[in-house]
């Protein structure tokens, strides 16, 4: 393993809260995709969040991340008002996150793409030649198995996806947001996320994890959000939210099924 310290400045699991989100609303065209929605992160945990198509989920990435301004509600990191801040401020002030669809520079090397990450981020390494020898360490600790010289076009699914992750790790970020990121993975890739992720929360880190594969979900995470129509379900642990009627009626109530298997 790396030693790259990929975690954010200091510190292991407490319950101090990272990430409030309180009273959401996000009005999409015609669409309430947030409605009233409140929770809180604690520090250093994994909260994954399951839910239909159209429950918000994304929605709520977006929120939290500045790309989508609530109409109602307040977006809190360690206590401090980032509501509808852009995204190069919630970045800045510690926020990151991957997308389910990859988003890369085309036109850039796998590395390249990592080291604008980590040029504009929160590691405060400005050199280029630094930059790009931190992208190849975090590179290395997400498993991508390409060259590191390769453009995005050129990339497998895998690699494409773990492309996705090393940028957001890039930023070291406090709160990490991820949107399907082991999705499609085959079986041994999607172990090597899940002990990357349990790693990360060590280092007091924070993730929000979307992701449709109740099995992925299961293994990984301290609490489930289950969301349906811009709600907030239920919260509560894998295990309280799989024996939940209201959360499973979401999933296999005849709308929605999503495979328990990975
Ligand atoms: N740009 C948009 N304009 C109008 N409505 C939108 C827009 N983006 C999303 N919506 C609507 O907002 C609601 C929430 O969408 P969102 O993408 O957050 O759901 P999701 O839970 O992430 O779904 P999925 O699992 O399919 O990614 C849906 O009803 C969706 O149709």
């Amino acid at each position: 393993m790396s030693a790259v310290s990929v975690g954010p400045a200091a510190g292991g699991p407490d319950a101090e809260p990272a990430l409030e989100v309180r009273g959401l609303g996000v009005r999409l065209g015609e669409t309430w995709a947030l409605r009233d929605l409140t929770l809180v992160l604690p520090r250093g945990r994994i909260i994954g969040v399951v839910g239909p198509n159209g429950a918000g989920k994304s929605t709520l990435i977006n929120v939290i991340c500045g790309q989508v301004a609530p109409h109602r509600g307040r977006v809190l990191l360690y206590g401090r008002d980032i509501t509808g801040a852009p995204p190069w401020r919630t970045v800045a002030a510690g926020v990151a996150r991957t997308f389910q669809e990859p988003r890369a520079f085309a036109d850039m090397s796998a590395r390249e793409n990592v080291a604008t990450g980590v040029r504009n981020g929160r590691y405060r390494i400005r050199g280029r030649r630094a930059a790009l020898a931190l992208a190849d360490e975090l590179l290395e600790r997400v498993g991508f198995a390409s060259s590191p010289h390769a453009l995005p076009g050129w990339l497998d699914f895998a690699d494409s996806r773990r492309l996705e992750l090393a940028k957001a790790l890039a930023l070291r970020p406090r709160v990490l947001l991820l949107d399907e990121v082991l999705a499609g993975l085959r079986a041994p890739e999607v172990e090597h996320g899940l002990e990357l992720l349990s790693d990360l929360r060590t280092t007091g880190m924070t993730i929000l994890y979307v992701e449709h594969v109740m099995k992925i979900i299961l293994a990984v995470s301290d609490q489930v959000l289950a969301m349906d129509d811009g709600r907030k379900l239920m919260v509560g642990t894998p295990q309280e939210v799989l024996a939940d009627p209201r959360s499973m009626e979401s999933y296999l109530g005849g709308r929605h099924v999503y495979p328990l298997g990975g």
